[in-house]
């Protein structure tokens, strides 16, 4: 199956690549040119990126695209709620990958800090992100089970942060894999981005996408949530 082949709501961009370095190239390049216009439009840029595996060809691509980094400000969308230097902290990721070389001069903020509970973490997260201006370009993943950011089907807390108008900026989140305990933006902030895109790649995620139209139920696909103009996908086999 091609992405082509999707029934997606108006205004969802399909856009189809040929193999994993090609989708980082074509997404670095994208998410720059969106920067540049932030930045030439409000004097700053907002960008919310994803954790995970696949991100780091694409944060690689991302760190040598030239623009005044300086101006931007990087933040994520979901966090393992792990130290920095744990091997699996997105905030550790996006450090090691994204900011180095031109990048080095963007701003981060994290999500992770150290507190009694994952539940007292996500209060401090949120009171953080109260700092987080609009956010200009958030790029999404997506897991095999429908999950984006940390938006994990089943996760208590879920209805919560799906709400349109939830109240919280971040929310405590259990995931089926380790590390189970983790941070997520809920759904009003990460709706409003101005430009969303998500990136996969491989049929399987495809056909997690197709499932995803067909419930249109985003309690058990939470992506279906973003499967919305003006969302841009980015997919490759
Ligand atoms: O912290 C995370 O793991 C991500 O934010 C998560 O939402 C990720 O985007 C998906 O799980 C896809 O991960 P892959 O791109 O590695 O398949």
């Amino acid at each position: 199956m091609a992405i082509s082949e999707l029934d997606f709501p108006l205004g969802v961009v399909a856009r189809s690549h040929s193999d994993a370095q090609q989708l980082a190239t074509a997404l670095a390049e994208a998410v720059a040119a969106a920067l540049r216009a932030a930045i030439d439009s409000h004097g700053t840029a907002t960008l919310v990126v994803s954790g995970g595996r696949s991100p780091i060809a694409f944060f690689e691509c991302l760190a040598e695209q030239p623009l005044p980094w300086a101006r931007v400000l990087v933040s994520l969308a979901d966090e393992r709620w792990v130290p920095v230097g744990h091997a699996d902290s997105n905030e550790g990721l996006v450090r090691r990958h994204l900011l180095r070389g031109p990048a080095a001069d963007a701003r981060l903020l994290g999500l992770y800090q150290r507190a009694d509970s994952l539940q007292a973490a996500a209060q401090l997260a949120d009171q953080a992100l109260a700092e987080l201006p609009p956010i200009d370009v958030l790029v999404l993943g997506m897991g095999d089970d429908g999950h984006t950011a940390s938006l994990f089907p089943d996760s208590p807390g879920l209805s919560e942060a799906l709400r349109g108008d939830c109240p919280r900026r971040c929310l405590p989140m259990l995931a089926p894999s380790v590390p189970h305990q983790r941070l997520t933006l809920t759904r009003p902030l990460l709706a409003a981005a101005r430009l969303p895109l998500l990136a996969i790649q491989g049929p399987g995620k495809l056909d997690t996408l197709q499932q995803a139209l067909q419930l249109n139920d985003p309690e058990r696909m939470p992506i279906q949530a973003f499967l919305r103009a003006p969302l841009e996908i980015h997919w490759c086999p």
